[in-house]
């Protein structure tokens, strides 16, 4: 007996690793007048790709399509139809389908509700990204009641961590994460081809067996290990494992099977007639919640729309391979310690107590202080390779080009003559006229000595109400007045005169440092 329906793709994988939902697809289905307001149950399957997903869930539709009656699983010969599976190592499903015939069904309260059968592309293919893995297991998780995790003969521990990867990206994007109630509903492990049932035995009570092995903690554990396990308890209500067994050579490596019940051996077919009842039978169906309520189809659709948008975005971070992330934090880390010896070795030559450097030696420091960060960056052990460092080198010099600059503002605020320069500049001038005055005086040109008495009076009076301004805090406009006076002086007259005496001082300070370094 055929089932009705057929897959619709809803979600689907664009060019640039990007998806899209085909939200007319989507309504066609949940917005039926006799679907649209029930509550719903979505069952969806995920994992690595090639691992029998989509073979699986075709007996979900033969359970389904029956209503659970007890030859649900068929007759010998009929061929294995719905959701499109096949033989052979290159991907076959992409992006989400769902299945277009919702199947209802009553609860053991009376209630009608509508079960959705979901099927997703298989992770781990050679086409798709770290992100493409990630997306697709987070929305089939966020939008399932019951997410059935396919794995292929045991629980491994980097099973364990793709888990964590993917329900963090999922959990980053439900807005509300007060981190009290869990995320998801109901995880389900099943791991495929079970080869040691002398050690657990199929179905659920080996699963549980193992499940309570691989989810274990123990404060001996490393903290690392401890953090998965928990992190995964963290996100889900439920958490089960149904250990399958081999379903025999003929369905894994036969190109012209069918899927025959023939062909499929006993131990499968008995193990599928106690899981599937398992997930999909009327007492045990889990209805899809969200925040505690149960949801229609209807505001199903809604969630979908917002949930994948997110996922469109650009505020999610990027999740990213193992090797490119420690690569990453290598290099990060790298760029902090480099930063930190130049700032060690900076303040300690122009830091907040040291006294006033010019310009020109902090420059020359600058520069060796750079390069020894360079030269520890470079000498730092880092995952990646040089390509992938230099971006990192780039961000260091940058950082340190900032450092520098507040450096030199800082050194500069040392500079007493910068901070007092519009006193400094009226008392040299006060100086300047008074011994002009007194020169005058001694050659006997009266007029041109009381001039300058006058200028030098002048320069005391602008000094005194500068001081007083300063002081009090009145009259600042004033002050900024003879500030700018004072400036003026210093640019035009002063400061050249300055300027010739400091490098005079600079060219012998660094004829000693280089005296020195000869010597040593
Ligand atoms: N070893 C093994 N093979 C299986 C099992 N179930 C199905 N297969 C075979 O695995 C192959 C792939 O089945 P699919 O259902 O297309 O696999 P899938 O996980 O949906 O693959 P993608 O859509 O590419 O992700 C088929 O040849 C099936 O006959 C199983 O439990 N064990
Ligand atoms: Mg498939």
């Amino acid at each position: 007996m055929s089932v009705k329906g057929e897959p619709i793709q809803i979600v689907k994988a664009t060019d640039n690793h990007t998806f899209e939902l085909d939200e007319e697809r989507l309504e066609e289905v949940l917005l039926r007048p006799d679907v649209r307001n029930k509550k719903v149950a979505v069952v969806s399957v995920a994992g690595a790709f090639r691992k029998g997903k989509s073979f699986l869930l075709d007996f979900f539709l033969r359970y389904l399509n029956t209503g659970g009656a007890s030859d649900w699983l068929g007759s010998d010969d009929e061929p294995l139809e719905g959701f499109t599976w096949r033989g052979g190592s290159e991907r076959d499903t992409t992006g989400i389908l769902l299945w277009s015939e919702p199947f209802f069904c009553r609860t053991q309260s009376g209630e009608e509700v509508v079960i959705l059968l979901m099927d997703t592309q298989g992770a781990f293919d050679s086409e798709s990204t770290v992100r493409d893995c990630a997306t697709i297991f987070a929305l089939s998780t966020m939008v399932s009641s019951i997410q059935v995790y396919n794995l292929s003969q045991n629980i491994q521990e980097d099973d364990l961590q793709h888990l964590q990867l993917f329900t963090e990206y999922g959990r980053l994007a439900l807005e509300d994460n007060d981190n009290i109630s869990k995320p998801f509903q109901v995880l389900q492990f099943l791991v495929r081809d079970w080869s040691f049932p002398y050690e657990a035995e199929y179905g659920m009570s080996g699963g549980r067996k193992i499940l309570n092995k691989r989810l274990q903690m123990s404060d001996k554990q490393h903290h690392e290990l401890q953090q998965i396990r928990r992190h995964i308890s963290s996100c889900f209500d439920s958490i089960s494992c149904f250990l399958m067994p081999h379903p025999g050579l003929r369905v894994a490596t036969n190109p012209h099977f069918d899927g025959r019940l023939k062909d499929i051996e006993p131990d499968f077919k008995e193990q599928l007639q106690v899981l599937i009842p398992f997930l999909l039978a009327r007492e045990n169906i889990v209805l899809k919640e969200i925040n505690g309520t149960q949801i229609t189809c209807q505001e199903l659709v809604e969630y979908f729309k917002a949930y994948i948008k997110i996922y469109q975005g650009e505020e999610l971070p990027e999740p990213k391979t193992m090797l490119q992330a420690t690569a990453e934090a290598n290099n990060l880390a790298a760029v902090a310690n480099s930063k930190n010896l130049y700032t060690k070795n900076m303040e300690e030559i122009c830091g907040g107590e040291k006294p006033y450097i010019h310009p020109e030696l902090l420059e020359h420091e600058h520069l060796k202080c750079m390069e020894q960060a360079i030269n520890l960056f470079h000498s730092t052990r880092k995952m990646g390779g040089p390509e992938f460092s230099r971006h990192y080198e780039e961000q260091l010099q940058a950082e340190i080009a900032t450092l520098y600059e507040n450096y030199q503002k800082h050194n500069n605020g040392k500079n007493l003559f910068s901070a007092a320069r519009t006193p400094a500049v009226l008392f040299t001038m006060t100086v300047a006229f008074y011994v002009m005055a007194s020169l005058f005086g001694l050659i006997g040109v009266e007029s041109l000595a009381n001039l300058a008495n006058l200028v030098m009076v002048i320069f005391l009076v602008l000094m005194l109400t500068w001081f007083y301004v300063r002081y009090s805090g009145e009259y600042r406009s004033l002050a900024a007045h003879i500030d700018q006076l004072a400036d003026a002086l210093w640019d035009n007259v002063l400061s050249s005169i300055y300027a010739k005496l400091a490098e005079q001082g600079v060219k012998h300070a660094l004829q000693q440092q280089q005296l020195k370094a000869k010597r040593n």
